[in-house]
C-alpha cells in the first residue's frame, strides 16, 4: 500500500546548493501559472488581486501582432574560435622560419598588397622570452576546446582545466585563411547577396590574430579580401550596372593620449567624423566595380590606421577599424570589424600615452560585451529591460542594432596558445562563450528571393548612419568616384515609405509598452490601498471588540451601582442608564455616535429636573463607590430625586455654587450625587455618612471657590459623556433650547413644586 501510494522517485536527483541564476525558470509569458487549489476550490475566496499581480504580463512584440512578412526562423549569433599558432622561438630571427616568413609577409598597417618592413628583433626579442612550448588550449572537436592551466598553477593555486563548447566552429591553430572563410564568411556574404545585413567582429587579446584574420597577408589574405573576391566574382556575370555596384567605407574610432573617442574615416580623403546618435556625419563611400578597385582603396586607408609596439604585439592596432561594404541596389550592408585586442597592464608593460590607449581599448571591449550580456539577459527574461550601455562607447553606438539584436551577425574569437596566455584566453572565453546563446529574429529582412523588393526596408537606420537620419540630407559628394551610389530614386522613394511604416510601427510598439506599464502601476496602487484598508478594517474591529467589552464591564457595574443605591419613601433616587434604555450597543455607537449623541444630550437635559424636597430627603448610608470618570457612557438618569421644599430653605445660592462645583460633570472626581447634593443642603456631611465615604466626599469648603461660574455652551460630546448622568431635571430653569421640545409630564409639575434645580446649582444663578 505504501509503495502504491507514495511518489515515484527519480532515478537521480541533482541538488545545487547555490543555483545558477540560468537555473531559476524562465516566467512564462504565454500563460501565466495560477495555482490551483483544488480542496479549497469550493470557497469562494476574497479578490485574487495577488495572483493577477503576479502574473507576467506579456511584453507585447509587434512582430508577434503583425503578421509575418516573412517565414525566417531566429538564429542564434554565431561564435567561432581561431587558435592562433604558437610559433616556437627557434623560428624567429631564423632565415625562411615560420615566424620570420608571417612577420616578413605581413604589415600590419598596409594591405596585404604593399608589406612593410617588420619589427623582426622586437618581436624576436619578445618571443624568445617563451621558455616553454606547451599549450594552454586543446581542441575537442570542432565545436569545444579544453583550457588548461599551466602546470605551475595546477600545482599552487589547484585551478583545474575547464572546457568550452557550443561554438559553431572551432579552428585549429593550423587552419587556414580560406577555411575560416568558408565556414565563418561565406554565409555571411550568401546572405549579404541576398539583400540581408550582417556583421563579422573579431575579438581576443592583443597579439592573437584578430588583425590577421580580417585583413590577412599577400600569402594568406584575410576575410575581407576574400569576401570581396567572393562578392565581386558573383555579380559578375549580372547584367544589371546597379546590382553590380557596391559602396566602401572604413573609418576608425581611437583615443589620443586617452581624451576621449574620436572617429577618423580612413579614405585617402578623409578627415575626422562626427557621430550623431547612431549615425556618422561626413564619411566618405567609395563606389568600387571589381575586387581590385576595393583592395587598392582599403591599401591606401590601412596605412592610416594607428599602431604601435606593446610587448605582446611590434604592430598592435590602437584603434577599433571599421569597414563597411553596401550594395547600393539593395542597401544590404556587410560590416566587417577589427577590435583592438584588449590588453593586461602587467602584460604589455604599456606607460604614458600607450596605458591610456589600453585604457580606451579595454572599456570599449569591456562596453561590448557588456552591451551583448544585456541582451542575453533581455532575451533570457523579457522583463528585464535591455540596458542601454551602447551609449557608452561611440563603437557600440555605431553597432546598435546588431549589438539590440535587430541584425545578424557573427563573432570570431582569437585566443593565443601559449601556457603565458592562459589568463587572457580563459578571459576571452569565459566573456564571449555565453553569446553564442544570443538569438537574431530577421523578421526585419526580406529571406528570400520572393520579397527581394522590400530589401531596402530594413536598411533605411544602417544608410542614416552615413547620410543622416533625413534623406534629402544624402551628400552626393559623400561618393568619391560617381555618383551611382544614390542613383535608385526609386529605392530611395521606397525607403521612406518603408521606414515610415517601420517609424510607425515602432511608435506603436512603444505606446502599448508605455500603456502596459502605466496600467500595471495603477493596479500596483490599487493593491497597496487595498492593503491598507484591510489592515485598517481589521484595527476597527479589533476596537469594537475591545469596546463590547468594555460596554459589558460598564453595564455590570451599573447594575452593582443601581443594586446597592436606595432611597426612603420620600427620597426616591432612579437611576437609569441610558445606555440600558435604548439597549446599548457598540457597534450601533460607531455607526452613529455623532446623530446620537444629539439625541442623548437633549433627552438627558429633558431629565435635568430634580425636586428636591429637603425635609423628607434621606439618603441612605450606602455609598457611591462607582467612579463616573470610568464611565464616559454611562450616563446616570436621576429622574425625580425630590427633596422636600421645607427643609431647603438654608440652601444658600454660595452653597449652590459650591455644590455646583462638587457636582459639576466637569470635575475630575465625582462625588456620589445623592449624598453631595444632601451635603449641600445641610451645609455640613451628614453623620449617617459610612465612614469609609468621608474619606472620599470631597469636602465642600475644602475645594477651591470657582472665581466666577462661567456660562458656556459646551460640546454636544461633552454633554453626552459628562453631564448626562446628572439627570436632575428643573422644569422652571430648564434652558429652553436645552430641553428640545421634550415635555415634562403633568403629574410630574405637581409633584414638584419649588423645587430647586440641579440646572441653577451649575449654572450658578
Ligand atoms: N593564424 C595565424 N597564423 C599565422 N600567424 C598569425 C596568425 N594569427 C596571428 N599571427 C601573427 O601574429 C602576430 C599578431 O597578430 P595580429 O597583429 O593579427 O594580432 P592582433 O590580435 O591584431 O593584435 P592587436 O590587437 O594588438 O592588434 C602577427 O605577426 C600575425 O602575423
Amino acid at each position: 500500500m505504501e509503495k502504491e501510494s507514495s511518489p515515484p522517485c527519480p532515478n537521480t536527483v541533482a541538488i545545487r546548493r547555490n543555483p545558477h541564476r540560468k537555473a531559476r525558470a524562465t516566467p512564462s509569458s504565454a500563460c501565466p501559472q495560477v495555482p490551483t487549489t483544488s480542496s479549497s476550490s469550493a470557497v469562494v475566496s476574497s479578490f485574487p488581486i495577488q495572483e493577477i499581480l503576479s502574473m507576467d504580463v506579456p511584453i507585447l512584440d509587434p512582430k508577434h501582432h503583425k503578421p509575418k512578412p516573412f517565414d525566417c526562423a531566429s538564429e542564434n549569433l554565431r561564435v567561432f574560435l581561431r587558435i592562433r599558432p604558437l610559433v616556437p622561438s627557434k623560428f624567429f630571427g631564423k632565415s625562411g622560419g615560420f615566424g620570420e616568413q608571417i612577420a616578413r609577409s605581413r604589415g600590419k598597417n598596409v594591405w596585404p598588397q604593399k608589406p612593410v618592413k617588420k619589427n623582426s628583433a622586437r618581436e624576436s626579442s619578445a618571443n624568445t622570452k617563451r621558455k616553454t612550448n606547451e599549450v594552454c588550449i586543446s581542441v575537442n572537436d570542432s565545436h569545444s576546446v579544453t583550457l588548461s592551466p599551466p602546470l605551475l598553477l595546477q600545482g599552487v593555486k589547484r585551478i583545474k582545466s575547464e572546457v568550452y563548447g557550443g561554438f559553431s566552429y572551432v579552428f585549429a591553430s593550423d587552419s587556414s585563411q580560406e577555411e575560416v572563410y568558408q565556414k565563418m564568411v561565406n554565409p555571411l556574404v550568401e546572405d549579404f547577396l541576398k539583400g540581408k545585413s550582417g556583421m563579422l567582429a573579431a575579438m581576443g587579446p592583443s597579439g592573437s590574430g584578430k588583425t590577421h584574420t580580417v585583413f590577412g597577408s599577400p600569402r594568406e589574405p584575410g576575410m575581407l579580401t576574400l569576401a570581396l573576391q567572393q562578392i565581386f566574382k558573383s555579380v559578375e556575370r549580372i547584367a544589371s550596372d546597379s546590382l553590380r555596384s557596391f559602396c566602401i567605407s572604413i573609418f576608425e574610432i581611437r583615443s589620443e593620449s586617452g581624451k576621449g573617442e574620436k572617429l577618423y574615416d580612413l579614405s585617402p580623403n578623409g578627415a575626422e567624423l562626427i557621430m550623431q546618435q547612431s549615425t556618422i556625419k561626413g564619411l566618405q563611400e567609395v563606389n568600387v566595380s571589381n575586387a581590385g578597385q576595393a583592395e587598392s582603396f582599403l591599401t591606401q586607408a590601412m596605412l592610416k590606421r594607428v599602431t604601435a609596439t606593446t610587448n605582446s604585439n611590434s604592430q598592435s592596432s590602437r584603434s577599433q577599424c571599421i569597414i563597411n561594404i553596401r550594395r547600393v541596389a539593395d542597401n544590404a550592408i556587410l560590416d566587417i570589424i577589427d577590435l583592438a585586442g584588449a590588453e593586461r597592464e602587467r602584460r604589455t608593460g604599456n606607460q604614458g600615452v600607450r596605458l591610456l590607449e589600453s585604457n580606451f581599448i579595454n572599456n570599449t571591449s569591456m562596453v561590448f560585451g557588456l552591451c551583448l550580456r544585456s541582451l542575453l539577459e533581455h532575451q533570457k527574461n523579457p522583463k528585464r529591460p535591455l540596458q542601454k550601455h551602447f551609449q557608452n562607447s561611440l563603437l557600440t553606438r555605431y553597432l546598435r542594432d546588431y549589438l539590440e539584436g535587430k541584425k545578424r551577425m557573427a563573432l570570431i574569437l582569437t585566443v593565443k596558445s601559449g601556457e603565458e596566455d592562459y589568463f587572457d584566453t580563459t578571459y576571452v572565453l569565459r566573456q564571449a562563450s555565453p553569446f553564442m546563446k544570443i538569438k537574431f529574429d530577421n523578421l526585419e529582412e526580406p529571406c528570400n528571393k520572393r520579397h527581394s523588393q522590400s530589401l531596402c526596408r530594413a536598411e533605411k537606420p544602417k544608410k542614416m548612419k552615413f547620410s543622416g537620419p533625413d534623406d534629402s540630407a544624402i551628400e552626393k559628394g559623400n561618393t568619391t568616384e560617381d555618383g551611382d551610389c544614390f542613383s535608385g530614386q526609386g529605392c530611395l522613394k521606397a525607403l521612406k515609405s518603408n521606414g515610415g511604416e517601420q517609424a510607425q510601427e515602432e511608435r506603436k510598439h512603444q505606446i502599448l509598452q508605455n500603456f502596459n506599464k502605466a496600467l500595471w502601476n495603477v493596479l500596483k496602487q490599487h493593491r497597496d490601498k487595498l492593503k491598507e484598508a484591510e489592515n485598517e478594517i481589521q484595527s476597527l474591529r479589533e476596537n469594537l471588540k475591545v469596546e463590547k467589552a468594555r460596554w459589558r464591564e460598564l453595564e455590570k457595574e451599573l447594575g452593582d451601582f443601581k443594586s446597592r443605591c436606595t432611597c426612603s419613601q420620600e427620597s426616591s433616587v432612579e437611576v437609569t442608564s441610558v445606555g440600558t434604555d435604548r439597549n446599548f450597543d457598540p457597534q450601533d455607537d460607531l455607526n452613529g455616535l455623532e446623530s446620537s449623541a444629539v439625541d442623548t444630550v437633549q433627552s438627558n437635559m429633558d431629565l435635568y429636573s430634580s425636586n428636591f424636597e429637603a425635609s423628607e430627603c434621606k439618603c441612605t448610608s450606602e455609598k457611591f463607590d462607582s467612579t463616573p470618570k470610568q464611565d464616559q457612557k454611562t450616563n446616570v438618569e436621576l429622574r425625580s430625586s425630590t427633596v422636600r421644599a421645607s427643609e431647603c430653605n438654608n440652601f444658600s445660592k454660595e452653597s449652590s455654587r459650591q455644590d455646583q462645583d462638587v457636582i459639576s460633570p466637569s470635575q475630575e472626581e465625582f462625588a456620589p450625587i445623592g449624598h453631595t447634593a444632601a451635603d449641600a443642603l445641610d451645609g455640613e456631611p451628614r453623620t449617617e455618612k459610612p465612614e469609609e465615604l468621608k474619606d472620599q466626599t470631597p469636602r465642600i469648603d475644602s475645594l477651591p471657590k470657582p472665581k466666577e461660574p462661567k456660562r458656556r455652551l459646551m460640546p454636544a460630546s461633552n454633554a453626552l459623556l459628562n453631564f448626562a448622568f446628572l439627570d436632575i431635571n428643573d422644569d422652571i430653569e430648564k434652558p429652553k433650547g436645552i430641553r428640545g421640545g421634550k415635555k415634562v409630564g403633568a403629574d410630574e409639575r405637581k409633584r414638584t413644586p419649588g423645587t430647586i434645580t440641579l440646572l441653577r446649582l451649575i449654572h450658578g444663578n
